[in-house]
């Protein structure tokens, strides 16, 4: 057991998937798992394994933002030798060609968050996704036609009420696609640990058009995603 997460050692698979939402780790067990269990209740942060065409594949809750992100993450990677996380998450979309229910497959993850400032004494580090795993999930989503994906830059910020929602006018300008509050957390700590990582997100609102999903939709229909992440992180295995 870790600090946050009650599971006996080797009850988490090497991959696992991540949604910020617990309720929608759950879902994902129960819809695509076969023979998954509850590994951890710890603070409501549910967790599962099970296995999917043979694969053991574990789905943990983060819970939102860079700061609860990390812990978990650094538990995974630190005590249960997680080998690649696959973050499957809710964002917004910052620009009128994605569109809502679009999925964006994060290249690299911009953030106004100070916890890599520390990391790096105040130099700006560059959260980039594994290459494997970003090109898995490219052809995965390719081959469907189901979804449309986008392959860029999302922004993790640290306040989902931001009180400057103008400082995404110039990421947009140099490319981003989204706003979601986990990828550069997760890019940075699979880095250092010398492990695998993908943020995939769908988007669940649009900054531009003001169109927006519903919290059950958050919860229970991003299917692709979820098949997508899956594809790609049992390609690595
Ligand atoms: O749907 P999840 O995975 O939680 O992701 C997004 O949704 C939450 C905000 O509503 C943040 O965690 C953001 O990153
Ligand atoms: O607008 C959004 C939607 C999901 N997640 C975010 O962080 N922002």
């Amino acid at each position: 057991m870790s600090t946050h997460i009650g599971a006996e050692p080797g009850a988490i698979a090497p991959h696992v998937l991540m949604p910020g939402d617990p309720l929608r780790a759950k879902w994902i067990a129960e819809t695509f798992l076969d023979a998954a269990t509850g590994y951890n209740e710890v603070r409501g942060m549910l967790g599962f394994t099970g296995t999917w065409r043979g694969h053991r594949i574990s789905v943990q809750g983060s819970g939102m933002g860079q700061p609860s992100f990390a812990i978990y993450a650094n538990e995974l990677f630190d005590q249960y030798d997680v080998q690649s996380v696959v973050r499957v998450g809710s964002c917004g979309a910052l620009v009128e060609k994605v569109g809502v229910r679009d999925v964006i497959l994060a290249s690299g993850a911009c953030t106004d968050s100070g916890m890599n400032r520390v990391r790096f004494h105040g130099l700006d580090y560059a959260p980039v996704a594994d290459f494997g795993l970003l090109r898995a999930a490219y052809d995965a989503a390719q081959a469907r036609d189901d979804v449309t994906a986008w392959t860029g830059l999302i922004f993790s910020g640290d306040q989902f009420y931001t009180p400057r929602p103008d400082l995404m006018e110039p990421m947009v300008e140099h490319g981003v696609l989204g706003v979601e509050m986990e990828a550069s957390a997760l890019y940075t700590l699979a880095a250092k640990y010398g492990r695998r990582a993908l943020a995939i997100c769908t988007v669940s609102d649009h900054m531009v058009t003001g169109e927006e999903t519903t919290a059950l939709e958050r919860q229970e229909t991003f299917s692709a995603m979820v098949e997508i992440a899956l594809e790609a992180v049992t390609s690595q295995a």
